[in-house]
Order: C-alpha cells, then sequence, then structure tokens
C-alpha cells in the first residue's frame, strides 16, 4: 500500500448515492419482472421492482425480514397478483394486462418447510407432480419416481416411508424431488434450507444447486444467508424495504456494494471516515485506493475484514482490544490511535474487527502493525 500526506481540497462535493444499474446477465431472458408493485391493504411491500433472469440461470434474493422476498416469489408463480406493472416469461406476459393462472405457468415452487402431504408416503408424494399422460400405469409411475430419487441423492428404499420418518434434509430433497416432477421451467425456493443444520445445509444447498444446473432449470432463491445467496447464485439481488438495492453477480456485490447498508448487510464491512483525493481516500489506516471513486473530499470508505491483515512493519498500528475464537480463524477487535483533529485524514480512534487464522496473535493490549490489502468502497459521507 502506497501512503501518501494528504494536500488541502476545496468544498467536497458529492453525488447522489450510488444504486447499481438493474442488469440482466444474459441476453436471453427467461424471465422479466418490469415495474412490479404490490399492496397489503395501506402497505405498499414491492415498490417497483425490475429484475431479469437469464435462462437457467440462479438467482438470489437477500434482504431484511419484511423487505418483500416472498411477496415477490409469489407474484412470480402466479398465487398473487401485482397491482402495476408486469411479470414475462419467455417475452410471454404472464401477469399484467394478461393474466396466467399459476397451474399454467410452469413454475416449480418449494417453501421453507417443504410441504410435504403428511399423510402421502415419499413415493405418492412425488408421484403428485407427474404428468400422468405420459407416465401411466404403476410400472412407469415408479421407475419415474425412483429416477427423480436418484437426482436429490435419495433411493428407492425411501419409497414407502412418511414424511415424518425422514430427517429434515431428505424431505427437503423429497420436496424438490416433487417439483422437479413437474418438469418445471423455473424453480423458485423460499428459504428451503433454513430449518436445516449448518452441515446438512450445506450438503443439500450442493444436491439441490445440482439437480437444477444439470437440469437447466432457472431458479430463483430468497434466502436470509447472505452466504449462501453468494454461493449458490449466478446473480445475487438485494431487496430493501420493497426495492432492490443492488442487483449483480456475487463477487460485484460483495465487493463493491452499492451503499452501506448492501454493504453491511452482505457481510461484515469495516467503515471508516476518510477524505478521498484523486483516487486515494485518507484514513486512519492510511492511504487506500479507491475503485471508480464517487466523489471527493469527505466520505466513508468500506473495506472488508479480510482485506486488513497484520504485518510485519507498517506505519499502521492499532492496539487489540480483544477476540473471538472460532475454529479456524478469530475475529480480532483493535483500537486505532486517537489523533489530533484534520479534516483530510478524518477518523481516529476507531475500533475495527479484522480476521486472523493465528489467535496467538492476538492478546488484549498487543500492538499490531496493519496493511490494507486491494481496493476500498467509497460512499458518500452521511
Ligand atoms: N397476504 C398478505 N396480507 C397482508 N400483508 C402481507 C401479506 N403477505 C405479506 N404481507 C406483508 O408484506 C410485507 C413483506 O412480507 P414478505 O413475506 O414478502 O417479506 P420477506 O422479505 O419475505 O420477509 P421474511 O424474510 O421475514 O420472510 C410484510 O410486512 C408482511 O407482513
Amino acid at each position: 500500500m502506497t501512503e501518501q500526506t494528504p494536500t488541502p481540497l476545496g468544498e467536497a462535493r458529492l453525488p447522489e448515492p450510488r444504486i447499481a444499474p438493474q442488469i440482466a446477465l444474459t441476453a436471453d431472458h427467461h424471465l422479466d419482472i418490469e415495474g412490479v408493485t404490490k399492496n397489503f391493504g395501506h402497505q405498499q411491500v414491492l415498490k417497483g421492482i425490475n429484475l431479469s433472469v437469464g435462462r437457467g440461470a440462479t438467482t438470489a434474493i437477500v434482504g431484511p425480514s419484511g423487505s418483500g422476498k416472498t411477496t415477490l416469489l409469489r407474484l412470480i408463480a402466479g398465487f398473487e397478483r401485482p397491482d402495476t406493472g408486469r411479470i414475462l416469461m419467455d417475452g410471454r406476459e404472464v401477469a399484467g394486462e394478461t393474466w396466467v393462472p399459476a397451474h399454467k405457468r410452469n413454475i416449480g415452487y418449494v417453501a421453507q418447510d417443504g410441504a410435504l402431504f403428511p399423510h402421502l408416503s415419499v413415493g405418492q408424494n412425488v408421484a403428485f407432480g407427474l404428468d400422468r399422460d405420459r407416465f401411466r400405469g404403476r410400472k412407469a409411475v415408479t421407475e419415474r419416481v425412483v429416477d427423480l430419487l436418484d437426482m436429490v441423492a435419495l433411493d428407492g428404499s425411501y419409497l414407502k416411508r412418511r414424511p415424518h420418518e425422514l430427517s429434515g434434509g431428505q424431505q427437503q430433497r423429497i420436496a424438490l424431488a416433487r417439483a422437479m416432477a413437474c418438469e418445471p421451467d423455473v424453480m423458485l425456493l423460499d428459504e428451503p434450507f433454513s430449518a436445516l443444520d449448518a452441515g446438512l445445509r450445506v450438503a443439500t444447498r450442493r444436491a439441490i444447486g445440482k439437480v437444477l444446473h444439470d437440469a437447466q432449470v432457472t431458479t430463483i432463491l430468497v434466502t436470509h444467508d447472505q452466504a449462501e445467496a453468494l454461493s449458490f447464485a449466478d446473480q445475487v439481488a438485494v431487496m430493501r424495504g420493497g426495492k432492490l438495492a443492488q442487483i449483480g453477480n456475487p463477487f460485484v456485490v460483495y465487493t463493491r456494494p452499492a451503499d452501506r447498508a448492501t454493504a453491511e448487510f452482505l457481510g461484515d464491512a469495516v467503515i471508516l471516515d476518510a477524505w478521498l483525493e484523486g483516487s486515494l481516500a485518507m484514513c486512519s489506516l492510511g492511504a487506500v485506493p479507491v475503485r471508480r471513486p464517487p466523489a471527493q473530499g469527505r466520505v466513508q470508505i468500506m473495506l472488508r475484514p479480510e482485506q486488513i491483515r497484520i504485518a510485519e512493519e507498517s506505519r499502521i498500528h492499532g492496539t487489540v482490544l480483544d477476540w473471538d475464537y472460532f475454529g479456524p480463524e478469530s475475529s480480532v477487535r483493535i483500537k486505532l490511535p486517537e489523533r489530533p483533529a484534520d479534516p483530510r485524514v478524518p477518523g481516529g480512534g476507531e475500533v475495527i474487527t479484522i480476521r486472523h487464522w493465528n489467535a496467538a496473535m492476538a492478546r488484549a493490549g498487543m500492538d499490531l502493525a496493519l496493511k490494507v490489502i486491494g481496493e476500498g468502497v467509497a460512499f458518500p459521507a452521511d
């Protein structure tokens, strides 16, 4: 990292907060949501959603509770009608002026709890979605159901079991097999992994992701889990207060969030007051390069904790306050030195959290040399 002495600048000129353009991943749109709004009574739940999803692509919708994620999914499925705007599948309007009911959209939906029919066996649950014109007779149905179970890494020995005789992860897989039985073009997954424990969650997510990817099913996943969204999807849409705050590939939304709220929602963020001059932000961690500066002068910069490393030597120092041990790494809280007030190097005395693999490196009171790796993201100052 280069460090440089700040020079005076005039008044900061701060533009409006950046909102990332609402982009489509591919030219081959499978699903287009255009200006969709939805009210429940006086409550405006969706406030003009625009989203395009490419054929066979996976989109994760993340956002705080109550931001409208499930409502958007239900509109796509055809369980609710938008108040304004329209939804197109393959360029054909399914909601708007025209209305195509849910059962004619060829969309699969897997809810949080799987919602299997408790009185039916696994085989009967999965067979429920089959096209009986194509699969006639017990033998053909059983063969197809076994194929579908195989797709979700379960075998024919599960056919006769009832849902209550299955683990949570197995129930989710059966729910997916039942949804896949309809051979949907689009699969909507509403927090389908949230009831599972950490290990099972990752395994089930991988298995389901592979099935959907292999079958080239266009998929939308609603999740509360940021890491899940980043690892599962080709495209992440961040929803806040009934609007999409940012849409982009996982790497972009994580490393270049459009605003502070999105940055903090998608993971731990170190946010510092800074003075931006050209593409260098002066702050308590020295001069940090910034990509595409949105403004000059007074800003806030955001770094991910993993960008702040412990160095052998550096002009930047901090004192360890405490740490949390998580096994593979520790989260270390560090107080940066107090400094005399200087408008061109704002801040001083901030407490930041970094991560380090070696817990022995961090003891309360220890002085650490610090360096910043990579670029920061600048947001207009509050
Ligand atoms: N059928 C309905 N009638 C009235 N209000 C509703 C209805 N469905 C949803 N809402 C309201 O719309 C808002 C958004 O709900 P929604 O379930 O879409 O949010 P969400 O982002 O999926 O939340 P969570 O992450 O908690 O599931 C909430 O305030 C909810 O109470």
